[in-house]
């Protein structure tokens, strides 16, 4: 029977997705015997500062690739909204499967809407690109980071230190919560997700016999639609001190159309262009491109000099 090591972090959601994406690759491939190792990374460490000021790309994914490197596992299972768009040589993403819903989930106490939370109400999100898109949709309420996997931070939103929430619908989803718990869907139109957000990226190392079973599992769609993302992230920022979003999606003529995203921190100033191309590199370039053509690189600049 082949035999491989997948790593996984030890967060329930991590866990979880890898269980579930094993699962798949199994009814493809019954032969397979697949062991899970746990690998916790310093993103789960830093668990008291805000990520965004750590800095440094793949908080949560180098020590897997050092175990990906030293050969203790043969595929790490990622969210790939946490994986850098640049891999270190020998490394790549060898398969996307199909993308979970990417909206943002928007949850809050006596599920009052967005648009009905009273003036000053303490929205809790650690991500700067959530922050600025509800300050620029509601500046009126005020933005707190929070931390913790799902269920922490479900908690301290029912114990009333924050008002509301916004969390990944995909993340919510794996772990079995009840489509009652969220109060509104964020559509894109609203709320741009983050690049990759819902998809997971399997890592391996170039080469590796595991490539063969895992193209059952590979979604091509998801695969351009995260890639056109991808390469618009590599050529605007990628340090996570930059408020960023970006949605693609595969339209009737077979094109990826790709709407990119750069905003300052208070939601005040918004670079937004959208583009379409057959092929999914160009459209995330032709929309970095135009984001550097507007003035986007200011707010880049900025932002990674503060800190
Ligand atoms: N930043 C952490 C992270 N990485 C992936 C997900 C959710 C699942 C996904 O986007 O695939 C989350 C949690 C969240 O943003 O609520």
């Amino acid at each position: 029977m082949p035999k491989f090591i997948v790593g996984s972090r030890r967060s329930q959601l991590a866990l979880t997705q890898s269980k579930q994406f094993i699962n798949t690759l199994k009814q493809a491939h019954p032969e397979l015997d697949i062991e899970i190792k746990e690998i916790v990374t310093k993103g789960d460490e830093i668990v008291n500062v805000q990520l965004s000021k750590v800095g440094g790309k793949g908080l949560f994914v180098k020590e897997i690739e050092q175990a990906l490197f030293n050969k203790e596992i043969d595929m790490a299972i990622h969210s790939l909204k946490d994986v850098p768009s640049e891999l270190p040589d020998g490394l790549q993403i060898s398969c996307i499967p199909s993308r979970e819903d990417r909206r943002d989930a928007y949850i809050a106490n006596d599920h009052l809407k967005l648009k009905d939370l009273a003036p000053n109400s303490v929205v809790g999100t650690s991500s700067l690109r959530r922050g600025a898109q509800i300050k620029s949709i509601r500046p009126d309420v005020e933005i707190q980071w929070i931390r913790g996997n799902i269920d922490t931070r479900l908690k301290k939103l029912k114990n009333g230190q924050y008002d509301a929430i916004i969390l990944a619908a995909a993340g919510l989803h794996r772990m079995g919560w009840s489509e009652d718990v969220i109060t509104e869907y964020l559509e894109p139109e609203l709320m741009i997700p983050a690049i990759g957000q819902g998809a997971l990226g399997i890592e391996t190392r170039v080469g590796s016999d595991i490539e063969h079973y895992l193209k059952s599992v590979h979604d091509d769609e998801t695969a351009r639609t995260t890639t056109a993302e991808r390469i618009f992230l590599a050529q605007m920022d990628g340090s996570c001190k930059v408020p960023i979003g970006g949605y693609a999606t595969i339209n009737e003529q077979d094109e990826v159309q790709f709407t990119g995203l750069i905003m300052s921190e208070d939601g005040q100033e918004k670079y937004m262009h959208t583009a379409t191309h057959h092929d999914a590199k160009e459209a995330g370039l032709l929309v970095a491109k135009a984001l550097y053509e507007q003035g986007a690189k200011e707010i880049i600049d900025r932002l990674n000099e503060e800190m």
